[in-house]
């Protein structure tokens, strides 16, 4: 194994998942070795690397108790992540012995509660519905796009493409997703989720993540779904979401979008230093 004269201790990192959307999580303000593209992609390279659906970058904050970035297995970068914020959360709450903590990300501070048996909770913020914000490349109405099935877009930090469908387990989702995710109407790519309205008033949802694929749950998604169903006149601003991966519930509040669900933490390693001398 070749060794790194950079970092010979390698990089520690832990495994976690919400609903199965999983995460690898660094900690740069220890470490010191900070993510790069390649870094994200080697890591997230479920054969050769330790896999992930995007990866939680953790950097001291002088606004807030930490900071954290996202990374996509793709190696591009997102501006929020709702599951991996409330993973974190988990554990630095737990490590700090709080039950509140306030996260800084690209998108702003947010702030992350534990709930009741076991669930975690994290303000998203308030949704972005200016098609400049989403981005969308040019002013349409965002809750009827000009798209096969009348899609709608809602910002929660990342841009998210929304259809209603009758039943969301027909949806082709890996050969739709990427087209909706490349659409020159989302100059920044999107995040593509198809939805079903069930009789007991709760939503079905599935996903395909910009830069990541199919994924398991996707809670900035589930935030922007609540919304567009809310304001399409389906939902009020509390609901139940399905996801492949198990259950969240999104109650959109006038301080924002709040998100509950639950985090488990799998495994910690170190990266070897084999890993991290073969990107630089
Ligand atoms: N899984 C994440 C969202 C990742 C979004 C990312 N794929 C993007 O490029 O915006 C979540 O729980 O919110």
């Amino acid at each position: 194994m070749n060794s790194s004269p950079e970092f010979p201790a390698g990089l520690p990192f832990v495994k976690m998942h919400g609903l199965g959307n999983d995460f690898v999580v660094v900690d740069t303000a220890q470490s010191g070795v900070p993510v790069t593209p390649a870094l994200a992609r080697a890591v997230g390279d479920r054969h050769r690397g330790v896999g992930f659906d995007q990866l939680a970058e953790v950097l001291l904050s002088e606004r807030a108790d930490l900071k954290l970035l996202f990374w996509n297995s793709d190696g591009s970068r997102s501006g929020a992540c709702g599951n991996a914020t409330r993973c974190v959360a988990e554990r630095e709450m737990t490590a700090r012995g709080t039950d509140c903590l306030a996260i800084e990300t690209e998108r702003g501070l947010l702030t992350a509660r534990r709930g009741a048996e076991g669930m975690v909770s994290v303000n998203m913020g308030q949704p972005q519905l200016d098609w400049r914000d989403i981005p969308l490349a040019r002013d349409v109405d965002i809750m009827a796009l000009p798209l096969p099935g009348r899609p709608a877009a809602v910002g929660m930090g990342n841009p998210h493409c929304i259809t209603v469908v009758t039943d969301a387990e027909a949806v082709a989702l890996d050969v739709i997703g990427p087209k909706l995710e490349h659409d020159p109407l989302f100059p920044e790519r999107t995040n593509v989720e198809f939805i079903e309205h069930r009789k007991d008033g709760t939503l079905r949802m599935r996903v395909w993540e910009r830069g990541a694929g199919v994924t398991l749950a996707c809670g900035s998604g589930a935030c922007a779904v609540a919304v567009a169903a809310h304001k399409l006149g389906l939902t009020g601003r509390e609901v139940r979401i399905e996801l492949d991966g198990g259950w969240l519930t999104i109650d959109w509040r006038e301080d924002g979008v709040w998100m509950t669900g639950p985090t488990a933490e799998v495994f910690s390693g170190t990266l070897s230093p084999g890993l991290l001398a073969a990107l630089s």
